[in-house]
């Protein structure tokens, strides 16, 4: 029995090398189970086992002569994100090298240039601090999904860390000054070659580069309302002992609402990119708890825009609800937000209340993490229940609308390269939107349809004739959402 335990145990080990950290149990183990052998009456020949044992021997020999320390770095600490964890992932893949690893992740994605090596998982990377060697190791573990459903596997429960191993000795050094080195690393590389991402909240935290071409250039809206929201963002972005100071959670939300094609999930990518934070998309149905819906944003790390788009499409949200009545008429009770989901309602719609809702924007916990900002996106602002668009909540309401004179400038030079002045089809066009409603993506659309600049901008001329004529045989507009005659604006609601 134990001859074959033993034997089993050494093939697997030099077939399987484990990490440092492992070695020594092996090594405990493999050890014990010899001084056994060697005490059972012949269960392998002499000559043999003496081979065994000093093979093993030698390969412990180097890490025998001292101990090894290992640091665990778990994704979470506690219910928020390690950043020393993700400081590593941005770390590390500079100190793969393909290769001395069996095993190695590549990838090339349209917007880069070269191939990209990823973080393997399982595989020993070694890095040096100073002549101090040390060896990293990204482990993943399964776990059961949150709800004990199999079906639901939109929120697989996987728990990652880092195995980070080196010399005892240099204990100090690593947890100090080897560690501040990759968040210090970490951050100037995220600085430097900081490539957006978008992130889904929905199927597992799934990214992709954020590849929309949108930005507050190329946006088409009032040049004001343009300033004041990069102004908001600005002062937003600087204000971190201000909030500290006035006891708030550093964190703002923005609505944005108005009809289809307005350019409401465009400034969303404007307002990412101005400010170089990541988006994280959540849709609403495919979350099952209050609960989950918390760690969701917990989880969402600093520099973060949370965006949940169509927010009206869910009818949680909707001022006259059986949620919103319930919260009427009864005070929101912790018990309130952990009311399980109905099984016949999963898939139907989020298993959150508006009460969880709430409670993950302004409630105790959204103190957590930092610099992140909320947008939701609505073509139905009348829809939503007030109490989510207080401030605080909802900071600042922007409307979008139907295309501007002014902005549609803006279009003419994206899409042409046409600046005022240069063609005199322009100023007619603009006259002609004064008394026309139509959306900034019907009229870019128009704009996509020829190269040659007269046939486009003839193009845009008669969609606004035809245009015109419905809304003057239908007494109505192309959009529903927008209040007639509105124009863009803003509203803000603090600071
Ligand atoms: N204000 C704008 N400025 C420039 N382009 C715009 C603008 N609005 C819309 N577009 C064009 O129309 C396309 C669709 O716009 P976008 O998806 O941002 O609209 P939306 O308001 O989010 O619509 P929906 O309500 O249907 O989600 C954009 O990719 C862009 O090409
Ligand atoms: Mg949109």
């Amino acid at each position: 029995m134990e001859a074959a335990a033993a034997r089993n145990a050494i093939m697997e080990f030099f077939q399987n090398p484990p990490s440092p950290s492992t070695l020594f149990n092996a090594y405990a183990s493999l050890s014990a189970s010899l001084m056994i052998l060697r005490s059972t009456p012949n269960p392998i020949p002499p000559p043999i086992r003496r081979f065994l044992w000093s093979k093993i021997q030698n390969y412990f020999s180097t890490y025998s002569s001292r101990s090894l320390a290992t640091i665990i770095i778990e994704d979470s600490w506690g219910v928020e994100r390690n950043l020393l964890f993700d400081a590593a992932k941005v770390y590390l893949p500079s100190k793969v090298s393909p290769g001395s690893l069996r095993k190695v992740k590549m990838g090339k994605i349209p917007s880069r240039k070269n191939i990209s090596v990823g973080l393997p998982e399982d595989e020993n990377i070694v890095d040096f601090f100073g002549d101090v060697k040390v060896i990293w190791r990204l482990i993943c573990v399964q776990g059961e999904t949150k709800d004990g459903n199999p079906g639901n596997k939109s929120y697989s429960k996987q728990k990652w860390h880092f195995q980070l191993s080196f010399d005892e000795k240099n204990r100090e050094e690593i947890s100090s000054d080897y560690l501040q080195h990759v968040l210090a690393e970490s951050t100037s590389l995220t600085q430097e070659d900081r490539e957006l991402k978008l992130f889904s909240c929905h199927s597992g935290r799934k990214s992709t580069y954020l590849q929309h071409p949108a930005s507050f250039e190329t946006i088409a809206m009032d040049a004001d309302m343009k300033q004041s929201i990069i102004d908001d963002l600005n002062r937003f972005l600087s204000r971190r002992d201000f909030y500290k100071r006035i006891g708030k959670a550093w964190k703002r939300g923005y609505l944005l609402y108005g009809p289809p094609g307005t350019g409401k999930s465009s400034l969303v990518v404007a307002m990412a990119k101005h400010l170089k934070f990541d988006v994280h998309d959540l849709e609403l149905s495919s979350i099952f708890s209050d609960e989950q819906l918390r760690d969701v944003l917990l989880r969402m790390p600093s520099k973060s825009i949370l965006v949940i788009e169509d927010v009206d499409c869910y009818e949680e949200v909707h001022a006259r609800s059986k949620n919103v009545k319930k919260i009427k008429n009864a005070s929101i009770t912790s018990q309130d937000m952990n009311i399980p989901p109905d099984p016949m309602e999963m898939g139907k719609g989020p298993g959150c209340t508006l009460s969880g809702i709430l409670n993950a924007i302004d409630g105790l916990w959204s103190g957590c993490g930092e610099e992140r900002i909320i947008i939701f996106t609505t073509n139905h602002k009348d829809k939503i229940d007030p109490a989510l668009l207080r401030p605080g909540r909802m900071d600042m309401q922007i409307e979008l609308s139907y295309l501007k004179p002014s902005s549609f400038s803006v279009l003419a030079n994206n899409y042409l390269g046409l600046r005022d002045g240069d063609h005199p089809h322009l100023e007619k066009i603009k006259s002609m939107l004064q008394n026309t409603e139509v959306t900034p993506a019907s009229v870019a659309e128009q704009l996509l349809r020829s190269d040659d600049v007269d046939v486009a901008l003839e193009g845009v001329i008669n969609f606004l004739k035809q245009k015109k004529m419905e809304q003057v045989n239908n007494g109505d507009d192309e959009g529903s959402a927008a209040t007639p005659g509105n124009s863009e604006s803003i509203k803000l609601s603090e600071n």
